[in-house]
């Protein structure tokens, strides 16, 4: 029987078919699996809009998928997607509906959130950035009649990272201005930023989905200040821009209606960077590459929405990452892109799946049974097989890893260039073997007495030279490092985190784990402004306040 996506599935007994999985995979390798069938490496991979995803190197058969299949219809998995899709308020917490995919799903359906239709908000909101980002390329002029050769984009955590990853990882558009960031309130980065620029020929774009965050609102004072004191107050209209759900606020600080870009409670702060949050990735990769970043997305929705349970990428996937956190108790799980240009997906996808899933009560308020929320570690390859991969091969515990690439390097290679990236894909598909498979203790031992090694030497170098394989990996394959395949990868990932989610029962849209460390830092500022009240702060704050007001009065 199907499950109401409104009911948690911890009561359901899910936990004991997690253990159960368990058992059946107990003892079981995965080259074992390979050699029983043969077939395996064809049958466990899909195409989905230009990605290529092979999840052969993961505990799947045909039986145990049934089994992980009948987990997600048991967890509701089917209701939760429809009404995710149907724009119904799933994010109980907030009483919210979740509704990115209408951000980059087309004005030919009627996308409605809580019952309001909003295809023609989104369509209207990207013809304004369109036209903004149009005058940009175009020299649109500061307030002294200099053209804007600089974007500076203020904002943090879903203001920032998915903007700034995009930045990197796609090529700017012929005559983009530079795109900067500003997230951190550490005076040090404004300062070495705002010390390379020039006032007249720099825009703020102030980003923040409650224009409340306390670092993104004292880097937009600074700012403000620092084109105040150079251009006059009267500039203030022109260089800056505001990306908000909250209009009134930015018209607050002084930022014309035309210039205040729009997105709306129903996309998370973290999943927001297909609407006007990620203007300033547009305004560097252009409208058409932004609009093939749509297209790339939406496919991916429709494969998730639309393709049968056995094919469904998203769905798969996640059962196999809830498998190997809830059954084999592996809560790391790496993402390693073999693309320099993808160097800040990791961090991007950080606060994607930890600040979705990083929670152990359900839905309902009960502490969730099972072990959940994955910690996403990440890094580039090849760079990262010569920092943490040591822990992944040798480690005591397996870690999963995606392991992403693209086909062919970004632009056009020439003959080196492509020698350069067969280099990097070989090294990319050995790390996929090398977990696999490992390396036998007793084919050390004999290559070292072969070597003509002691063999009490053997004895103790031989283990230490064993890899024991048999974890698990995904291989990701883009067809491209372009627009169209990021944002089919994006895609895939917010989708696994809501699979995840589904089968914890959890609420993957709010974030209620940030405010209490918000809340007393603003208390210690207080403190840190003035004189430190014995009386309310405990000992270790007083301690550490104490050290630094001794340290203040130094100087
Ligand atoms: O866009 P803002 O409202 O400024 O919020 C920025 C960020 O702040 C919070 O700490 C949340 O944890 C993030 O989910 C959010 O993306």
């Amino acid at each position: 029987m199907r499950r109401d996506y409104q009911s948690s599935p911890a009561a359901s007994g899910a936990d004991m078919e997690w253990l159960a999985l368990a058992e059946y995979w107990r003892g079981r390798s995965l080259a074992g699996c390979f050699q029983e069938d043969p077939e395996r490496a064809r049958r466990y991979r899909a195409d989905v809009a230009g990605l290529h995803v092979d999840w052969s190197r993961q505990f799947i058969d045909e039986a145990s998928r049934d089994r992980l299949l009948g987990l997600a219809d048991g967890a509701g998995f089917h209701a939760w997607r429809e009404a995710l899709f149907a724009g119904e308020p799933i994010n109980r917490s907030e009483g919210r509906p979740a509704l990115h995919m209408a951000l980059r799903g087309g004005s030919e359906r009627d996308w409605r959130a809580a019952g309001e239709a909003v295809s023609g908000l989104v369509a209207r909101e990207l013809e304004a950035m369109a036209g903004f980002v149009e005058s940009l390329h175009h020299g649109r002029q500061g307030a002294g009649g200099k053209p804007i050769r600089h974007v500076v984009n203020i904002g943090i955590g879903g203001s920032h990272l998915g903007p700034e990853m995009l930045v990197k990882a796609l090529p700017a558009a012929e005559q983009a201005p530079a795109v900067h960031f500003l997230s951190n309130v550490d005076p040090d980065q404004a300062d070495r930023l705002l010390g390379g620029l020039d006032p007249a020929e720099t825009l703020f774009l102030i980003v923040s989905k409650t224009f409340t965050s306390k670092e993104t609102m004292e880097n937009a004072a600074i700012a403000r200040r620092w084109i105040a004191e150079a251009l006059g107050e009267e500039a203030v209209a022109t260089h800056f821009a505001a990306v908000s759900t909250a209009p009134d606020k930015v018209a607050g600080f002084g930022i014309p209606a035309d210039s205040t870009f729009r997105f709306w409670d129903w996309v998370g702060g973290r999943y927001s960077l297909w609407s006007a949050a990620g203007l300033a990735a547009v305004v560097h990769l252009g409208m058409p590459a932004f609009r093939a970043l749509l297209e790339g997305a939406a496919e991916m929705d429709r494969h998730f929405e639309q393709a049968p349970d056995q094919e469904n990428l998203p769905l798969l996937l996640g059962l196999l990452d809830v498998q190997s956190v809830s059954a084999f108790g592996w809560p790391v799980w790496a993402v390693v892109p073999y693309a320099d240009r993808l160097r800040l997906l990791p961090h991007y996808l950080q606060q994607l799946v930890m600040e979705s899933n990083g929670k152990s009560v359900n839905q309902d308020g009960q502490a969730v049974s099972i072990d959940c929320a994955p910690v996403l570690l990440g890094g580039i390859g090849t760079d990262a097989q010569h920092a943490f991969f040591q822990l992944l091969h040798q480690g005591p515990s397996p870690v999963p890893v995606d392991f992403i690439a693209a086909a062919r390097p970004a632009g056009s290679p020439d003959e080196s260039a492509m020698a350069r990236h067969r280099i990097l894909l070989a090294n990319c598909l050995a790390q996929g073997e090398a977990l696999c498979h490992g390396r036998l203790l007793s084919d050390v031992e004999m290559e070292l007495a072969e070597a003509g090694v002691a063999e009490e030497v053997v004895r103790y170098l031989a283990p230490q030279k064993a890899f024991p394989g048999n974890r698990p990996s995904n291989l990701i394959l883009m067809e491209s490092m372009g627009p169209r395949t990021l944002g089919a990868l994006i895609a895939l990932y917010e989708h696994r985190v809501f699979v995840q989610a589904c089968l914890w029962g959890i609420n993957p849209f709010d974030q209620m784990g940030v405010e209490l460390g918000k809340q007393l830092a603003k208390r210690a500022e207080t403190f840190l402004d003035g004189t430190p009240d014995d009386q309310v702060l405990d000992p270790a704050m007083r301690q550490q306040m104490g050290w630094l007001s001794r340290q203040w009065n130094r100087s």
